[in-house]
């Protein structure tokens, strides 16, 4: 019953397609629905399930970050043909990837339709937050009684987490004509210095210009246990199929990153190459203030 109302407010508010909702349009839901919060996130998880990529495993995985402003961000697996499992990004990273990109500091839940995995669990833990809240479809557990004893940022000598870190300055502070070119390649060096890479210094940002004119970014976010760290090419094509294009809709691809002995164009490129014919372009930048 509720689930009918639910679906009828989506269609009578035109959300049905949305990646992203704003706390007017959560107080909207609830209203309507009747349901209560952690509910209404289960029952919309099948809105981010349906924009999974999973040509290996046919498992669809959905997730939603709630963000400290109260902007809700969905999150989906997407596997990659023709690359080994360990490119897989799973739905967590792509929630938590998400609300990073619009700038959130602090995420109160993530609602998940599977029990997170090791890997999400480590890559959670990087938010260094006291508390974050997992609501499973039956169940809900705070992030620390899933991973006690936990390996971090801490034991790295690091005391901010993934959404707190300082913003980097790399590049000059450029006034180029307003071209799509231009736009799209500031746009990734905008995300770079937003990225968070405490442990390598690889600041790195995505921009994938769209056939509509339309940027899709990325940012890359370390992790102190390295593996499950988050490519910026990986959010940046996460927010392609969560947009609802496809991967023919890029025109051109820009990765902006910081000299450093670790580098993402080979991974990111490699990536790209398995979904699109469009060359990456590449601008490696030097910090400008001696702030890394
Ligand atoms: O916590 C998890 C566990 C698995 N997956 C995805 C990864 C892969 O695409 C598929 C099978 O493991 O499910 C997630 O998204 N989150
Ligand atoms: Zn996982």
């Amino acid at each position: 019953m509720t689930h009918e109302a639910l679906k009828s407010s989506l269609q009578q508010h035109r959300l049905e397609h949305l990646c992203r909702f704003s706390p007017e349009q959560i107080t909207t839901l609830l209203q309507e629905t009747q349901l209560g919060e952690d509910t209404l996130a289960l029952a919309l998880l099948p809105l981010a399930r349906q924009k999974s990529q999973v040509p290996v495993s046919g498992f669809r995985v959905g997730a939603i970050a709630i963000g400290g402003s109260g902007h809700w961000y969905l999150g989906a697996n997407m596997e990659t043909a023709g690359l080994p499992l360990s490119s897989a990004l799973h739905a967590e990273q792509a929630a938590i990837g998400h609300a990073a990109l619009f700038d959130e500091h602090h995420i109160e839940k993530v609602i998940v339709s599977a029990s997170p995995c090791g890997h999400c669990r480590q890559f959670m833990h990087e938010l260094n937050q006291t508390s974050l809240m997992l609501v499973l479809p039956d169940d809900h557990f705070m992030l620390a009684e899933l991973l006690p004893h936990a390996f971090g940022p801490a034991d790295l000598g690091q005391t901010y987490g993934m959404l707190n870190g300082p913003a980097g300055a790399l590049g000059q502070q450029q006034k180029p004509p307003q071209t799509e070119h231009n736009l799209a390649c500031l746009a990734a060096q905008d995300e770079a210095n937003a990225s968070y890479a405490p442990y390598s210094h690889n600041r790195a940002g995505v921009a994938l210009l769209l056939e509509d004119g339309q940027l899709c970014r990325g940012r890359y976010l370390e992790n102190a246990a390295f593996n499950p760290s988050l490519g910026p090419m990986q959010l940046a094509l996460s927010q392609l199929f969560l947009q609802g294009y496809t991967a023919d809709k890029i025109r051109r691809a820009f990765i902006v990153e910081a000299k450093a002995e670790v580098q993402q164009y080979d991974a990111a490129a490699q990536l790209l190459s398995r979904l699109s014919a469009v060359t990456l372009e590449r601008l490696v930048l030097d910090t400008v203030r001696g702030e890394e």
